[in-house]
């Protein structure tokens, strides 16, 4: 008997950097990746054996140059999406607190946005639930 095909859960962890003046960080996702040219919240995957708190704070150097303590990241909402070919599970922490300005160091656009105009970017089918999230409990 076959066996039954389970999905493959894609472990990513990403930032929701918010600076004092309330505006929120996007990062727009460089050509030859996936979801090319639409705005996305800076991370990336988990990888073994990491834990999402460190993949994140390998990210958020390695894509934009910042240096961020694990205890400075907030844990605040996750997304569980099935995705063309795996499941996503996201989650996401906030971040008030970094050394350096963040830069896009893999050539991708930055853009520093107020939360209601977070609409106004077109982000991956996955992020769309976390706009409202986010204005409601963000302001
Ligand atoms: N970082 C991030 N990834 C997102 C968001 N929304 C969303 O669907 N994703 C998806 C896109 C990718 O399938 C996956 C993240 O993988 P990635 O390709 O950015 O991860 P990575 O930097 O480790 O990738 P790579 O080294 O393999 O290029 O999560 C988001 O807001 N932020």
């Amino acid at each position: 008997m076959p066996s039954p095909v389970r999905p493959h859960t894609l472990l990513v962890t990403a930032a929701i950097l918010i600076k004092q003046d309330g505006t929120i960080l996007l990062a727009q996702r460089p050509e030859g990746k996936t979801f090319a040219g639409l705005w996305e919240f800076p991370g990336g995957k988990v990888e073994v054996p990491e834990s999402p708190e460190a993949a994140l704070v390998r990210e958020l150097h390695e894509e934009l140059g910042i240096t961020v303590r694990p205890d400075a990241l907030e844990p605040f909402t996750f997304v569980s999406e099935e995705c063309a070919t795996f499941h996503l599970l996201m989650v996401l922490y906030l971040v008030r607190e970094w050394e350096n300005e963040p830069v896009g160091r893999e050539g991708q656009n930055l853009a520093w946005v107020p939360t209601n105009k977070l609409g106004e970017y077109p982000m991956p089918k996955a992020d769309a639930p976390l706009v409202p999230h986010i204005q409601t409990l963000l302001g």
